[in-house]
């Protein structure tokens, strides 16, 4: 097995022997980036590395067959920055470059973007959603156009340009790239924000991932709806398809989604009969899944439902619940629910003017002419963890006059969209770390 080292030209041959190189310290100098060889390490042995690192040596994990990760690696090695590789669970890696301020004691600014995406309907598409095919509008087609590879590529040229000019800033910004936010990010984000080596890298202001806006203005989402997966279980009498059978898992299961659904309506309702409310702001219930029944003519003796919900962050969850546990006793006897997801962190990131990062944000977007429309992410994205443990992050993609397509055939962005998105971050990066050391801060 090959490893290399960064942009330096060291090579082993086994993880072990990384290991050895690495605890015999003599044999590094402090200006020789070193590998951390986190692929076979147990977390307890990742702690002493740890220290490694932040005794100024860079770390670096190279063993990764992964397209995205051998892509990351030959960006960093243009941009010179060095890269760390944390193999969270097994084959999930996140990967992050630093770009270090000249005063890395300060709080740093996280650009997060994950490198999966979701798969594609091949014979739907105008185009192979692989190829990145672009039209005679500029528009380039491809799967991740939207969601996310034109933040991942934005970020890193706005650093390519800011670097190229020689510019420096106070903060330290790290671009972390994390493996699997379309399918949760449970064992991505979720894990690594726990992670001695998420913590090493002292975040102070996160941004994300956001949607497009199909007007003139740029959406920023401050907070996301908690989502909420539950089935409901429905036991009843079975027995004869001919007969009147008391106590019928159906009609249980009859009166639970009526529950649901009434309740649907009346968020509906309230969505559309609002000028101020977006998706964001009400409870979605949709009803994605049901099982139940053998043959036609036997009374089954439990029929299931599932529903989808979220849950916007200003709804009380206990009151939700309460509703939930009344409607399943409304239904009838036994009847019970469990989850399969059930999201209960309600923080939302500050929008006000007085708030530094916000204050940069908001500020920078201003000067560009943009303007932003501020809402709460009505799906997941991977911002829940960061706000989770009490970070700051803004979920922003810079795409106006862009029809939100992602998930969706024939997922497209403008090429001019997308360069001007770079200049955005050419301005954000700047002043997001030169915000000057605050109260607390060093
Ligand atoms: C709850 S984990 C699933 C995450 C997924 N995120 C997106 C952006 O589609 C969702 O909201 O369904
Ligand atoms: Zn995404
Ligand atoms: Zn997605």
């Amino acid at each position: 097995m090959l490893y290399s080292v960064g942009h330096s030209c060291f090579h082993y041959h086994t993880v072990s022997d990384v290991s050895q190189t690495l605890l015999s310290k003599a044999t590094y100098k402090r200006k020789t980036p070193a590998i951390l060889a986190f692929t076979s390490k147990t977390w307890e042995e990742l702690g002493t590395l740890n220290q490694l690192a932040t005794n100024g040596y860079q770390a670096l994990a190279l063993d990764l067959p992964d397209a995205a990760l051998k892509f990351l690696d030959r960006m960093a090695s243009e941009l010179g920055l060095p890269v760390v590789k944390v193999e969270v669970c097994p084959g999930r890696v996140v990967a992050i470059m630093t770009w270090m301020g000249t005063n890395p004691g300060l709080k740093s600014i996280l650009l997060n973007s994950h490198t999966d995406v979701v798969p594609v309907y091949k014979e739907h598409w105008k185009y192979d959603p692989f190829a990145a095919f672009k039209d005679a509008d500029g528009n380039i087609y491809a799967r991740g156009t939207q969601d996310m590879k034109c933040v991942t590529i934005q970020y890193i040229e706005a650093i390519r340009r800011l670097k190229a000019k020689g510019q420096t800033f106070a903060r330290t910004t790290h671009l972390m790239f994390v493996p699997d936010e379309e399918v949760g990010g449970h064992k991505g984000m979720e894990m690594f924000i726990n992670h001695p080596e998420f913590k090493n890298l002292n975040v102070g202001f996160a941004l994300d991932e956001g949607l497009a806006n199909p007007g003139e203005a740029f959406t920023v989402f401050y907070g996301e709806r908690n989502p909420w997966w539950l089935t409901v279980r429905c036991p009843g009498s079975p027995g004869h398809g001919s007969r009147f059978v008391e106590n019928t898992a159906a009609e249980k299961l009859r009166s639970v989604i009526n529950s649901f659904l009434d309740f649907r309506e009346k968020e509906k309702h309230r969505l559309n009969t609002s000028e101020c409310f977006t998706l964001g702001d009400v409870t979605t219930v949709n009803m994605t899944m049901l099982n139940g029944g053998v043959a036609y003519n036997v009374i089954p003796a439990e029929m299931d439902v599932s529903f989808d919900m979220r849950i916007p962050p200003a709804v009380n969850l206990q009151e939700f619940e309460e509703q939930i546990k009344r409607w399943c006793r409304e239904a009838g006897e036994d009847v019970t629910y469990e989850f399969a997801q059930k999201h209960m962190n309600q923080t939302v990131t500050s929008t006000d003017e007085s708030d530094p990062w916000w204050h940069a944000f908001s500020c920078t977007c201003k000067s560009l002419n943009m303007t932003l429309k501020k809402e709460i992410f009505p799906a997941a994205t991977d911002s829940r963890f960061i706000r989770a443990v009490g970070l700051p992050a803004i979920g922003f993609s810079p795409m106006n006059h862009t029809p939100i397509l992602l998930h969706d055939h024939n997922e497209y962005l403008n090429e001019q969209v997308f360069l001007r998105g770079i200049q955005v971050y050419e301005k954000l990066v700047p002043a997001l770390a030169s915000i000057p050391p605050q109260p607390g801060e060093e």
